[in-house]
């Protein structure tokens, strides 16, 4: 049995080393529209580099993932962030490396809550797109531009990804 990573909650200190948390868990929102919207303010940057580089706005339309996962491959873009903030509020699975000496190290997994959506840092190690138990639509802001800007790595042995007990049934 390849080893087993259990996902957990995700919060904004345990994602940190590897991108930010778009969530309304922020210090930094006012009052804007006269009063009738508040703004939660950068919740993260989009970093784009490399020629003619932009950021860009798409949709994912994910199919889902039979649980528990396993993880056989791992990516990264070189050359911008990756944003993933989902259409309906559900929560899904997010799963991350450290990079060591330019290999996918341990996967962390985690889980997020009902609304949050997660920004990869640029060259972050991550999982691909992965909705649990339905189909699910992202609004995803990444770079756009020229050059290769897509890292895949088998990994040497897979690890098996597990939902939390409390969420294994779903
Ligand atoms: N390849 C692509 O656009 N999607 C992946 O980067 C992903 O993280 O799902
Ligand atoms: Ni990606």
């Amino acid at each position: 049995m390849s080893p087993v990573v259990t996902a957990r909650p995700l919060t904004r200190a345990a994602f940190a080393p590897y991108g930010d948390v778009l969530d309304t868990d922020w210090t930094n929102h006012y009052p804007i529209n006269a009063g009738r919207c508040e703004r939660f303010h950068e919740l993260a940057r989009i970093e784009t580099i490399g020629e003619d580089a932009r950021a860009i706005l798409s949709i994912f339309c994910g199919t889902p993932y039979d649980m528990p996962l396993t993880l056989t491959l791992v990516e990264r873009h070189p050359l911008g962030s990756q944003a993933f903030m989902p259409m309906d509020g559900r929560p899904f699975l997010v799963v991350v490396c450290p990079d060591e000496d330019g290999r996918p190290g341990r996967p962390e997994a985690f889980v997020t809550a009902p609304g949050q959506g997660v920004n990869y840092h640029r060259n972050v190690w991550h999982g691909v797109l992965t909705p649990l138990g339905q189909p699910q639509n992202f609004i995803v802001a990444d770079r756009g531009g020229s050059g290769n800007n897509l890292e895949e790595f088998t990994l040497d042995e897979p690890f098996t990804i597990a939902l939390p007990k409390d969420m294994a049934h779903e």
